[in-house]
């Protein structure tokens, strides 16, 4: 099967984005690992499928699957690459789209200095969206992994979140702790582990072990979760910057109930095409 697609990226995250409306394509697990392979296929941390709406209110509705081929809720960056797929590829011409995915649905706002605004919809911290097994609805919880107690946010943005604080980014344990908590019994559907570094209240470097693919370059949702664990816990302003080893993200939270708000850039790469 012949399977035309475009390389895009979010801050570095990296996609094959996939109009599943104009053809359909059915991949199946080993197939996507496959396609996300950096050297035996095209590279990716994620897959992303547009298809046709499932509801009246969306415009366009994608899945996404990681480079392990397990789908995935909700992708920040993603989004904003689909917002900008469907625009550059006339597929709409509207300033303002409704997207959903299967956890989730949002509204984009195209900048005028080519930045994309996505309102990400309410932070979730019910235990069935983040799959946890504490009883509370704590804000913080503490959790123990191979001997060391671990103070963490856990948040949903229709994927779950694992969230702790770090003192310095860059010695910050991603690769050692990462797998341990993201896949710690507490998170039966694993989670996505951000490590956090508040440099200010208005300020935050992260790095995030993504679930599915490992250290990316970013992480959308986890940036929104990451700034929520850290208001919650009295650390941070309503609006932030978010420093991610690709680049920057603006985040913004007015706090419980209300909305979170992230604007950044979303690029195509290249044309291709595949045959698998
Ligand atoms: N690995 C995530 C999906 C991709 C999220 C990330 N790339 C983003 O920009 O939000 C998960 O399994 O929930």
């Amino acid at each position: 099967m012949i399977v035309p697609f475009t390389k895009m990226q979010g801050i570095g995250n990296d996609f094959m984005v996939v109009d599943a409306i104009s053809q359909p394509v059915y991949l199946n697990q080993a197939q996507i690992s496959q396609l996300a392979h950096r050297n035996f296929g095209v590279g990716f941390d994620q897959l992303l499928m547009i298809e046709a709406p499932q509801h009246p209110e969306a415009d366009f509705h994608f899945r996404i699957f990681n480079a392990d081929g397990s789908e995935a809720g909700h992708c920040g960056n993603g989004a904003r690459a689909v917002a900008k797929y469907v625009r550059q590829k006339g597929l709409t011409w509207k300033r303002e789209l409704r997207l959903s995915t299967n956890t989730a649905t949002m509204s984009t706002v195209f900048e005028d200095n080519g930045l994309v605004t996505i309102n990400m919809g309410k932070p979730r911290f019910e235990p069935e969206k983040v799959p946890l097994r504490f009883a509370e609805q704590a804000d913080t919880y503490m959790i123990d992994a191979e001997g060391i107690r671990y103070k963490i946010g856990a948040v949903s943005m229709g994927n779950p979140h694992c969230v702790l604080q770090v003192n310095d980014i860059v010695t910050a344990p991603v690769q050692k702790v990462g797998p341990i908590l993201s896949q710690h019994s507490y998170f039966p559907a694993q989670a996505n582990v951000g490590f956090m570094q508040v440099v200010d209240t208005s300020e935050i470097k992260l790095r995030v072990f993504e679930r599915g693919v490992g250290e990316t370059l970013a992480c959308g949702t986890g940036a929104c979760a990451a700034v929520v664990a850290g208001r919650l816990q009295n650390l941070l302003d309503e609006k932030v910057k978010v420093g991610l080893p690709g680049g920057n993200l603006w985040i913004r939270w007015a706090g419980k109930g209300r909305n979170v708000y992230m604007t950044g850039s979303a690029k195509v790469v290249f044309e291709g095409q595949i045959d698998i």
